[in-house]
């Protein structure tokens, strides 16, 4: 689909394409969540995500991830792509919780579409695709690690990496679930997702959720070196194959888009699950001060 068109389907609420265009210029001219670095001769280029303080995939950036997603794959010199933070010590939070927080339920669907459209395209990447976990990285921030071809953490006790919705009383909903299971497995699972576990990195290594650990100053060039291996195989052969093996996974939740953001809409609406996160924000500020 191209770029307009995504933009528009992603921002529902522009009437034109005169709106569509000038609110996503707008948002580029704002500021750069994303920033992509190309090495044209290799063929590789590195996705930063530059969203302070926390790199949390707010509304904003997620529209910019997907639109600075469509450009690499519709360019052919481009085979692999790398995600990392461009500051050290935060890979991303998560979802924004602001944009699921006080917010109306038309925010809440718009939200919900976007962060539907960045998995699905994610996980269905023709590029080979490798998360440099470099900092924190829960929940949302996991699982676009884990729709990756491989990751790749630094070693660094103070980072951990997991689905740990439940934890801030909410669930994650079943396509995250569905993609945590493809990656560790269905008993671990069970328990890493109904206990919300944030794994430090060795424990993320023997539960599969990460596949290296190294020392911090050498992520990047270890995530290089997995990306060349990678690159080495066939575009089509490699392409083919993750197709047929995501494909499942990928119509579930093509065949339920709709229902979903209806159910997150009416789940995060409640006043319980509003509760919930109010005392979160002001768990995490009272942590900071
Ligand atoms: C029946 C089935 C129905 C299904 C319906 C679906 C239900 C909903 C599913 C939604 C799924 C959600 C997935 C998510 O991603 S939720 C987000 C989860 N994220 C977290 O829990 C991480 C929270 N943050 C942290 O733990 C830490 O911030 C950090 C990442 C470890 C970094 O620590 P730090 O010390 O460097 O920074 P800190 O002082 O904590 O934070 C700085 C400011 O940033 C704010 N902030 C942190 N995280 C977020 C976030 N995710 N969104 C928005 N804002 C965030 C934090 O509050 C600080 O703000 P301030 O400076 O105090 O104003």
């Amino acid at each position: 689909m191209a770029l307009a068109s995504r933009a528009r389907a992603l921002l529902p609420g522009a009437r034109s394409w005169g709106a569509v265009l000038a609110r996503v210029t707008a948002q580029r001219a704002m500021s750069h969540r994303v920033v992509v670095e190309t090495d044209a001769a290799a063929g590789v280029a590195v996705m930063k995500f530059r969203n302070p303080p926390v790199n949390s995939l707010s509304l904003e950036m997620v529209t910019e991830l997907v639109i600075n997603l469509e450009k690499l794959e519709n360019d052919k010199t481009v085979r692999g792509l790398i995600f990392t933070s461009e500051s050290p010590g935060v890979f991303s939070s998560g979802l924004n919780l602001l944009d699921m927080y006080g917010r109306n339920p038309a925010h809440y669907a718009e939200y919900w579409k976007a962060v539907q459209e960045l998995w699905l395209r994610l996980y269905q990447c023709p590029m080979v695709t490798v998360a440099t976990i470099n900092g924190a990285c829960p929940a949302g921030g996991c699982l676009i690690s884990m729709t990756c071809d491989y990751r790749v953490m630094a070693d660094n006790p103070k980072y951990t990496i997991g689905l740990n919705e439940t934890q801030l009383g909410i669930v994650a909903p079943f396509w995250f679930k569905d993609t945590l299971v493809n990656t560790i497995g269905y008993r671990a699972s069970e328990i890493s997702l109904q206990l919300g576990l944030l794994y430090p990195p060795a424990e993320a290594l023997r539960v599969g959720i990460v596949d290296k650990v190294v020392p911090e100053d050498q992520v990047h060039s270890a995530a290089l070196a997995v990306m060349a291996q990678w690159l080495a195989i066939p575009d089509h052969a490699r392409q083919l194959t993750k197709a047929m093996l995501r494909k499942p996974t990928v119509d579930n939740l093509v065949r339920q888009r709709d229902a979903d953001i209806q159910q997150f809409v009416s789940f995060i609406s409640r006043d319980s699950i509003q509760k919930g996160l109010q005392m979160y924000l002001q768990m995490l500020k009272q942590k900071k001060a």
